[in-house]
């Protein structure tokens, strides 16, 4: 085995740490065979499919790749932007604002980057030149609030994989989730707060999270108590009562049982039931994607209006917004503790002044 390296290695080289913020992935152009080579990317991972190897592959190379990648590519195209992809022009943005936080305390000492689990740019590839420029302590930080095996999980099995073909390790920290977060509460609770503040409040607010297969919770996943604690979280820091909040799931795949109640069939219930206004937060998402824009913002509206429903919105995920970065900024500070930071220029001089003084020099 050839473990990789860095040929350059010199000592003293600057030691310094690094945030690698990651999402999901998109393709990388809403077209056919983009859609192809990230679906069978995203779905051939065990993590995310559950279902014996042997049978799968003969019905996602059988079936799915052959229908999937046509339909999901029309619905990317309607999504599209000059920037590409919203999921990777919201990641960029929040790598940038966050890197600009860091900046103000740490100088370069902090580097934050951005990668996609599937697709570009790729986790292996963005670690390896953040490790190549000097970075020996990681952070890694899936930006999915509430734990799963399907994403959190998988985000981390691919570093580590990365991580069993280097032959120098940095020291490592993994966000696993930041479901209950008092800033990412705050966060949302202002992002909400704010729409309301322009447009009003309705009848009633959804919380909609991506689902899982059922299975999942039945074999211990906390993905599903994890939503449902972040949705009592906000209700509490916006004051809502019960009757006022509503907790659904999205983006169901597949024919197996997934988490309920399900989002577009409470949608289609509620006129019924007298509910003709809503609105739809997401607080799963940290960034405004295919399954919000589109899903939520177009499809769910339609099932919502063309069952009696009078007024719908949906209201835009964290993204880049400044109390998303703060909470964001805090999560990492708090994980970063105790690992020596070389904060500006003066205070790097004071710190080896300090060092020269108390432990003379080697
Ligand atoms: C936020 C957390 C997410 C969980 C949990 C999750 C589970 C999960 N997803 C699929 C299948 C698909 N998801 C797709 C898109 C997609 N999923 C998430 C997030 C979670 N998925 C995001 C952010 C996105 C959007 C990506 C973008 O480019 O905008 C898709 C692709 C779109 C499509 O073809 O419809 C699929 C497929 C499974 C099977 C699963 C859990 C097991
Ligand atoms: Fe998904
Ligand atoms: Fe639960």
């Amino acid at each position: 085995m050839d473990y990789r390296g860095y040929p350059t290695f010199a000592h003293n080289q600057p030691d310094k740490i690094g945030v690698l913020i990651t999402n999901l992935g998109t393709p990388d152009a809403p077209d056919t065979p983009s859609l192809r080579r990230y679906l069978k990317e995203f779905l051939s991972d065990p993590r995310v499919v559950e279902v014996p190897r042997a049978l799968w592959w003969i019905i996602l190379n059988g079936v799915i790749l052959r229908i999937r990648p046509k339909r999901s590519a029309a619905a990317y195209r309607t999504v599209w932007t000059d920037r590409g992809s919203p999921l990777l022009f919201h990641t960029e943005d929040q790598a940038r604002e966050l890197q600009a936080r860091f900046a103000e305390h740490y100088g370069d000492n902090v580097v934050v980057r951005y990668a996609m689990r599937y697709g570009s740019p790729s986790m292996a590839q963005v670690t390896d030149e953040m490790l190549a420029s000097g970075v020996r302590k990681l952070v890694l930080f899936p930006l999915y609030p509430q734990y799963s095996a399907a994403t959190n999980g998988s985000t981390f099995d691919a570093l580590a994989k990365d991580f069993t073909a280097r032959r120098w390790l940095p020291d490592f920290r993994f966000i696993s989730h930041y479901h209950d977060d008092a800033g990412y509460i705050r966060a949302c609770a202002e992002q909400i707060s704010a729409f309301w503040a322009e447009h009003g409040q309705a009848e009633k607010l959804i919380f909609s999270y991506h689902g899982v297969p059922l299975k999942y919770l039945q074999k211990g996943d906390p993905y599903h108590c994890e939503c449902h604690k972040t949705s009592r979280l906000i209700a509490e820091a916006l004051g809502l009562s019960k009757e006022q909040y509503l907790t659904t799931f999205q983006s169901r795949f597949g024919r197996e049982e997934w988490l309920k109640p399900y989002t577009d069939e409470t949608l289609k219930a509620l006129p019924g039931l007298g509910i003709k206004n809503v609105q739809v937060f997401c607080p799963g998402f940290s960034a405004d994607c295919l399954e919000t824009i589109e899903e939520i913002g177009e499809e769910n509206r339609d099932y919502f209006l063309g069952a009696g429903g009078e007024g719908y919105a949906y209201i835009p995920a964290l993204n880049a917004s400044a109390s998303h970065i703060d909470a964001l900024h805090a999560i990492v500070q708090r994980e970063i503790q105790g690992w020596e930071l070389q904060r500006n220029p003066e205070q790097t001089a004071e710190l080896a002044k300090h060092r020269e003084e108390n432990y003379g020099t080697f």
